[in-house]
């Protein structure tokens, strides 16, 4: 459902400073694939999500999306199709609106409605959705956003980025300035909606844990590029120290001289 072909992206080309941040990079993900991926700092990982969010054009290769291709679509049209969450808790929301303000602008925008007012009817609606967070916001649907904790807004993040079935959801560290234990919750209540809603994921993650905890498939990503693509049984077998030791091995390289910087809690 969503295949990268051959996507090369160049920052500063043409100058001292030219960076190639994605080379040849190829994926196809499947309907209803939940793909973790993994990488060292500067790997590429936000490029590539950026690449598909359309946040800026590629130098080379397609994009394709649901069999569309979206290579020069303007990036607030794949909006409606694709959603993203970042890791900044702060990203996404308005932080004046209250929590069912914020899920009734999300959830009119890909309807084409106008919003005026939260009706009783999508009020019911925001208030049943709430409650499958298990965080007691649905009784507190006239607070402002802005008020709730980090882990919070992250959980009405999630409702906010599916609450219009997009066809794909990216998921760019999007517990990582969580507490550990807010983390595991907010991924708990991740696959909970992606698994329930069926909808395509993919999640950059430095948690080898949650990499293979999470979804069905884990990539890993190195200089632009995917050098690790592991799924069904291997997956199944596979251990964080696994991980690691593929990943060296793939770059003949110590992990220790490496600048990658995973948690294994
Ligand atoms: N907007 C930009 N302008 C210039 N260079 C950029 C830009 N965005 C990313 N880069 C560069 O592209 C490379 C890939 O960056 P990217 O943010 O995709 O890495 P990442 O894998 O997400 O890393 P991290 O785990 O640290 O978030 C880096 O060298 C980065 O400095």
């Amino acid at each position: 459902m969503l295949v990268l072909n051959n996507i090369k992206k160049i920052f500063f080309k043409g100058t001292v400073n030219e960076k190639v941040a994605l080379e040849n990079l190829n994926l196809n993900v499947a309907p209803g694939d939940f793909v973790t991926i993994l990488g060292s700092n500067g790997a590429g990982k936000s490029t590539m999500f950026n690449a598909i969010l359309g946040a800026y054009p590629v130098e080379e290769g397609n994009i394709f999306l649901d069999g569309e291709d979206i290579t020069f679509k303007k990036d607030y049209k794949r909006a409606l199709d694709i959603g993203c969450i970042y890791q900044d808790p702060m990203r996404g929301t308005s932080p004046h609106m209250t929590i069912e303000e914020n899920l009734s602008l999300a959830y009119t925008r890909k309807a084409k409605r106008s919003f005026f007012a939260v009706n009783k009817h999508d009020s019911a609606y925001f208030k049943e959705l709430l409650a499958t967070l298990d965080l007691g916001l649905e009784n507190r649907m006239k607070t402002q956003i802005g008020l709730l904790s980090g882990g919070q807004r992250q959980a009405v993040s999630l409702l906010m980025s599916t609450i219009a079935g997009p066809k794909l959801l990216l998921l760019d560290e999007h517990t990582a300035a969580l507490d550990p234990a807010t983390a595991k919750k907010v991924l708990k209540i991740t696959t909970e909606i992606v698994t329930k809603n069926k909808i395509t994921t993919m999640m950059i993650t430095h948690d080898m844990n949650y990499a293979l905890s999470c979804g069905n498939r884990t990539i890993m990503m190195d200089e632009g590029q995917i050098i690790l693509d592991i799924k069904g049984e291997e997956r199944a077998s596979m251990t964080p120290e696994g991980l690691v030791e593929l990943f060296s091995a793939e770059r003949k390289k110590q992990l220790t001289n490496d600048r990658m910087m995973f948690s294994m809690q």
